[in-house]
């Protein structure tokens, strides 16, 4: 499947895993807006969560907004997108490891992979990242079970589960 990371040159260059994916041919790049449209954005603000059901949605490919987290709310904010949300996942990545949600843009794109059916890719594109596998190993359970949901609605119900057990 086709990645595109939308670069807002606002991270550490040594430690952005977007760069590194397009360092090794993993991704493309782009600093242009409109070249987002026609592909699914993966959002921590879009209120629908992706699920298998989304595959139809994919279009061109999807893509990830590489941009710090203290502006990310504005920079998704600035255009109107298809975008979903990824489920409860916990970051295996040294800056936000253990945190919920928080995910690197390397992690954001290997849950969707997985959740759409195309797990090795995700694996292939972890295993640049000496941390890459332990995102898999940690949200192996609830990533098994998003990819076996049906849509968006049964994602949100498995989510619910572990977000109770978390408390
Ligand atoms: C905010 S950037 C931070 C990138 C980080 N500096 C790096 O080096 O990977 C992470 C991107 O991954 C995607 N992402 C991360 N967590 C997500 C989530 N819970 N739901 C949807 N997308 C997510 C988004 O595209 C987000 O903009």
């Amino acid at each position: 499947m086709d990645l595109l990371i939308y670069t807002a040159d606002q991270c550490d260059p040594k430690r952005c895993t977007g760069r590194k994916m397009v360092r090794f041919g993993l991704a493309r790049t782009t600093k242009r807006y409109n070249r987002l449209r026609g592909r699914l954005v993966l959002s921590p603000f879009s209120e629908r969560a992706l699920s298998p059901a989304d595959r139809s949605e994919v279009g061109r490919g999807l893509a990830a907004l590489d941009c710090s987290w203290a502006h990310a709310e504005e920079v998704f904010g600035t255009v109107r997108l298809k975008a979903r949300a990824l489920p409860f996942l916990v970051a295996a990545n040294p800056v936000n490891f253990g945190k919920p949600f928080k995910l690197s843009t390397v992690e954001a794109f290997a849950a969707a992979l997985v959740i759409l059916g195309e797990r090795p890719q995700a694996e292939e594109i972890l295993a640049k990242f000496s941390w890459g596998h332990v995102f898999l190993e940690l949200n192996q359970e609830p990533l098994a079970e998003y990819a076996a949901a049906r849509d968006s609605r049964e994602v949100v119900a498995i989510q619910a589960e572990y977000l109770s057990q978390d408390i």
